[in-house]
């Protein structure tokens, strides 16, 4: 039988019956670490966490009342609240056993032990945290993801060649596990390649959990990426995973990477040279096992080379590069895709008769795209909903003048406009709402829906 990838701790002061209990344990369990002296306890669970612990119920020689075990359980738990303690007790120790169940341990043995029961006792107590740990990360992943589910990720779209080069290295990538940075401009198209080779990857099953570093406040970046434990800072109200842990097992995409100030690539760094990630205020590292891949608009070489960036972590991050064309350079693409979105919104709208003419073509073809694909699929929309007629002429694309003042059209803007200003406050304002919503004039709750509403 294979042994389970265990870290089981024994405390017991009698070095004879703490040998043979690890020579028991060893056959079942991966890691099996013992310790005769409970003072020590405080300063081994800082540092590692144990999945299962088995604990005595008497240390001092001569005691019996089995108070002891108790203290030293009810210290267990106060560094642990996850702790899963199996309470050791002398035969006859029941009502204690009783007490101890109360307290907060998860079962009991009789001593002396029995091999096979011993082995079975820790092995259900073991799967008991196994499955609590798994219910906890499930929790946890599906308050990041809800925020995905009703959005829909269409398939790329492109028939031009530029964009060959592109899906073919997403399915070279896609089944590696090698980390992958894509580079773009603006609405280019990178969130859906990220997307396209997770869907691709041996990892599909596995969660994909984004992380926006260009909206994310300086002083909600550590506790955001590595979590926190409950009291290491004052709003820190109970503990919370960090979305390198939630994406564990997964991909975790990092968006506009290149917006890291050098202090956050360092630490960011770190955590991917280790693999292993502290949540603050905390001493225990947590393994991470992560699928990354980063995205930016920012031109990298420029900025390393003036030393906004660190070349080191450019190595770590791009073991493979996808560099996605402009729309402009993407011969045949324009046309395809506003087909695409024409077909798209104009069902949506209920207005399905309605088709593009030349002319409209002609002009969308023409048209630089500095917004790339976002900005074409906004212009279709836009344009759909403003028509009266069953044909979409050049004249319902006022791509070149300013904006026409329509209603859309405001209402994109101003949308826009308040999702930036929104972003800088607290930006500004490192992440504290109240002094955000504040220099905005608006309150806390407005703030907190509009925050919905942009998917901050
Ligand atoms: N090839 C494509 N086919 C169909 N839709 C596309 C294509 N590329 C991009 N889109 C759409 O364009 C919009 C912008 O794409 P996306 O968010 O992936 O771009 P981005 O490069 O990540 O943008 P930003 O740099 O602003 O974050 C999305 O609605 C996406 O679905």
């Amino acid at each position: 039988m294979p042994k389970l990838n265990a870290n089981i701790l024994i405390i017991e002061d009698d070095e004879d019956v703490l040998y043979t209990a690890k020579l028991v344990l060893k056959q079942r369990f991966g890691e099996v670490h013992t310790e005769t002296d409970p003072k020590r306890l405080p300063r081994l669970l800082e540092k590692t966490a144990f999945d299962v612990i088995l604990l005595d119920m008497n240390f001092s020689h001569g005691q019996t009342s089995g108070n002891e075990g108790l203290f030293w359980l009810r210290e267990i738990l106060k560094l642990d609240s996850q702790a899963h303690v199996i309470m050791n007790t002398a035969y006859g120790d029941i009502q204690l056993a009783v007490e101890a169940m109360k307290i907060g341990a998860i079962d009991f043995l009789v001593k002396p032990w029995e091999r096979e029961k011993l082995i079975a006792t820790v092995e259900n107590v073991f799967q008991l945290s196994r499955s609590k740990k798994e219910v906890q990360k499930l929790k946890s992943r599906e308050k990041v993801i809800t925020g995905d589910i009703d959005k829909a990720f269409p398939d790329m779209i492109s028939r031009s060649d530029v964009m060959a080069p592109v899906f073919e290295a997403i399915e070279k990538v896609a089944k590696t596990d090698a980390n992958v940075l894509i580079l773009g401009e603006n609405g280019t198209g990178k969130e859906l390649v990220a997307r396209e080779i997770y869907r691709q990857s041996l990892r599909a099953k596995e969660p994909f959990i984004k992380v926006d570093l260009g909206s994310l406040a300086e002083s909600l970046f550590e506790s955001e990426l590595f979590g926190h434990k409950k009291g290491a800072f004052t709003d820190a109200k109970e503990d919370r995973q960090g979305r390198l842990e939630i994406a564990s097992g997964g991909t975790l995409f990092l968006d506009e990477i290149g917006n890291l100030t050098t202090t956050q690539q360092s630490k960011l760094l770190t955590v991917l040279q280790a693999r292993q990630v502290t949540p603050i205020g905390s001493n225990r590292p947590v393994d991470i096992d992560i699928r990354l891949i980063s995205a930016t608009n920012i031109q990298l070489d420029q900025v390393i080379e003036s030393g906004e960036f660190r070349q080191d972590l450019l190595y770590r991050i791009n073991t493979v590069e996808i560099t996605l064309p402009p729309l402009r350079s993407r011969t045949g693409d324009v046309a395809l895709l506003a087909e695409h979105y024409l077909n798209l919104y104009a069902s949506k709208y209920n207005k399905r008769q309605l088709s593009l003419n030349k002319s409209a073509l002609k002009k969308l073809d023409q048209y630089p795209w500095p917004g790339n694909i976002r900005e074409l699929q906004h212009t279709m929309e836009r344009a759909v909903i403003m028509a009266d007629a069953t044909e979409l002429t050049a004249d319902d694309f006022p791509l070149d003048k300013k904006p026409q003042p329509s209603l859309v059209n405001e209402v994109l803007q101003k949308d826009e406009m308040e999702k930036q200003l929104i972003q800088k406050a607290i930006k500004k304002w490192e992440g504290n709402l109240t002094k955000a919503a504040d220099e905005m004039g608006m309150g806390r709750t407005t703030l907190y829906r509009k925050m919905k509403k942009y998917g901050f």
